[in-house]
């Protein structure tokens, strides 16, 4: 009988079932100088780096509530275990014919420390999920500031010198029930996304694969989500998805995972192994070197751009797709 510290907190169980099978994302020290080698074009979880020790050694949602202080608390609600952004400016603005009606998937209230965590302790079966997301800027409590001093920050400065990314934008701070999934999205910022306390489980796809996760289009309020459900793939609707190529991985207390700048990322908290906290460090890019051949993430943004210019002219998003379709259909084949 393994002892409780070589017994695995997790298994198979605690994981959602998806059709596809993904490889593991590489586990390095934090020390290994392969670390610096992947960082930048691939994911890896960096062991050991301390980097966000001070909470690790700390917090669980008792230290938060004690602690978080007087602000309140931005809170995701989800009718479903499903908490997908979307953007409220590109729902009711000209971009949005009348016609498309979009109806949000979760709603966002402010709310008190005390009140987020009464509603975790009372949740049951039927009612709306909680995420809970907060500024480690902002007015939190003189213990969570004491402990944001505390973190590594002489080991990511070096990594974010070394990688030449821009400036630190946020740091977040995310407390999510057991189950919650962030469905698959890219950032358009380099991440260090650092496990506190439970466990999650982060599927990853490479902007390579942009032609099988079928973005919404950039003025949609989804703008940067896959339109394919993990869970229940439309294969009809989106064929080149049963090709996706993702890199997975569970990540628990002290993990720090890379999550490269426009990498696609679904994130999951373990379902039944109680709730989770996060911090994300999300950094500015570094200087864009034009160099040929382009990187996947570069035509990622020029297709952006190309949309973006399209709406600009065009007015109606429903004319982007047939001019797009037109432009090229049989004619660069
Ligand atoms: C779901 C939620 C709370 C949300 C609601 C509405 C608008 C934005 C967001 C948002 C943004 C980031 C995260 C953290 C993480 C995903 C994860 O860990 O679940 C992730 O994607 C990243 O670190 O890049 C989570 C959220
Ligand atoms: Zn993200």
């Amino acid at each position: 009988m393994a002892s409780a510290s070589e017994r695995k907190p997790w298994d198979s169980s605690n994981l959602r079932k998806y059709c596809l099978n993904f490889e593991e994302i590489p586990r390095l020290p934090f020390d290994d100088p392969r670390v610096d080698e992947l960082i930048s074009s691939n994911p890896v979880i960096i062991e050991g780096s301390n980097l966000v020790k001070s909470a690790t050694d700390k917090w669980n949602l008792e230290y938060i509530e004690r602690h978080m202080g007087v602000t309140t608390n931005t809170v995701y609600l989800s009718r479903n275990h499903k908490f997908k952004y979307f953007d409220d400016k590109k729902i009711q603005s000209r971009t949005n014919p009348r016609g498309v009606e979009f109806s949000p998937p979760m709603r966002k209230v402010e709310m008190k420390v005390e009140e987020f965590m009464k509603k975790l302790r009372e949740w049951k079966r039927g009612d709306e999920r909680l995420y809970m997301q907060q500024s480690l800027t902002a007015a939190v409590g003189p213990n969570i500031v004491q402990d944001f001093v505390g973190f590594n920050w002489k080991w990511i400065n070096a990594k974010q010198k070394t990688h030449c990314w821009g400036k630190l934008t946020s740091n977040l701070l995310y407390v999510s029930m057991e189950g919650n999934v962030t469905p698959c999205h890219y950032d358009e910022q380099e991440n260090f996304f650092a496990q506190v306390y439970g466990y999650k489980r982060c599927i990853l796809f490479s902007p390579d694969q942009f032609q099988c996760m079928y973005p919404y289009p950039v003025h949609h309020p989804h703008d940067r989500q896959s339109m394919v459900d993990l869970e229940r793939p439309d294969h009809t609707r989106f064929p080149r998805f049963k090709d996706a190529k993702g890199v997975e991985a569970v990540i628990g207390p002290g993990d720090v995972l890379y999550i490269p700048i426009y990498w696609w990322h679904h994130i999951e908290s373990l379902m039944r192994l109680g709730p989770t906290i996060t911090i994300n460090f999300w950094y500015k890019a570094g200087p864009t070197t034009i160099e040929y051949p382009l990187k996947d993430h570069q035509k990622v943004s020029i297709m952006r751009n190309i949309e973006k210019m399209l709406l600009e002219v065009l007015q109606d998003p429903r004319e982007v797709g047939p001019l797009l379709r037109n432009m090229v259909l049989g004619r660069f084949d």
